[in-house]
């Protein structure tokens, strides 16, 4: 297994991560951010509809069955959406931070093909913050909780306003998730919970 580059590397001065007080629950699901991610929303027919549930401190678990949409090789799991996967489970952690911060870097390491139709059960962790930066961990295993690691990533999450996505998303996106209940539930609970 690959250590990862130096970026990833929490410098000096980094704290521990601190589990916001009203985190959900351990062992509570978490939703969908937004029906329509790639990644955990209800609205995207070949997305990957990840689960995550909190976990004891600053750590995540979740599971995403790979579906024949995401192949890469015939009967595999696309590279990409694997990524993804890990993408997704690592961003879950900043809703335990109740911090609102997009991905700056991935490093992902592949270790073994995962077949279609495996379950793959993930796991993600806050190691470090030093200012908006947030360094986390993830493993993808299969077979089990417990079976082998088939992917791994390590990541730095940079802090970001809620502006972040008024000013880079389309319009018509932010307006029908402006529109929705939930969404703005969310939204206006990172606002008072900076
Ligand atoms: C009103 C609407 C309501 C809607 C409701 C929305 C609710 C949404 C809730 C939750 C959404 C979460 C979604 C989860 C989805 C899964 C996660 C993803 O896939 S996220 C998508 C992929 N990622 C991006 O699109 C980032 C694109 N990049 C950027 O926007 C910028 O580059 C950004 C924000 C990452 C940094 O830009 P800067 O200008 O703010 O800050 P700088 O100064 O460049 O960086 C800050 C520190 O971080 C380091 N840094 C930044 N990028 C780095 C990198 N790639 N490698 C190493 N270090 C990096 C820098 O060296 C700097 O460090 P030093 O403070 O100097 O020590």
């Amino acid at each position: 297994m690959s250590g990862s580059s130096a970026a990833l590397q929490p410098p000096a001065d980094a704290v521990k991560p601190v589990r916001h007080p009203d985190a959900p629950a351990p062992g509570e699901l978490l939703g969908a951010h937004y029906g329509g991610c790639f990644g955990c929303g209800g609205d995207q027919p070949h997305g990957l509809h990840l689960e995550a549930r909190a976990g004891e401190g600053v750590r995540i678990t979740a599971e995403f069955t790979v579906q024949a949409a995401h192949q890469g090789a015939p009967g595999l799991a696309h590279g990409g959406v694997l990524a993804t996967a890990l993408d997704e489970t690592l961003g879950s952690l900043n809703w335990l931070l109740r911090t609102v911060a997009v991905t700056g870097r991935l490093e992902t390491d592949f270790l073994r093909p995962v077949p279609v139709g495996t379950t793959l059960h993930l796991e993600a962790e806050v190691v470090a913050v030093a200012g908006r930066k947030i360094y986390s961990t993830a493993t993808g295993r299969v077979g089990g909780p417990d079976g082998p690691v088939a992917v791994r990533a390590d990541a730095l999450f940079v802090e970001v306003k809620i502006d972040h996505f008024a000013q880079h998303g389309r319009p018509q996106e932010i307006r029908a998730a402006m529109e929705d209940p939930d969404q703005m539930r969310r939204a206006r609970a990172f606002e008072v919970n900076p």
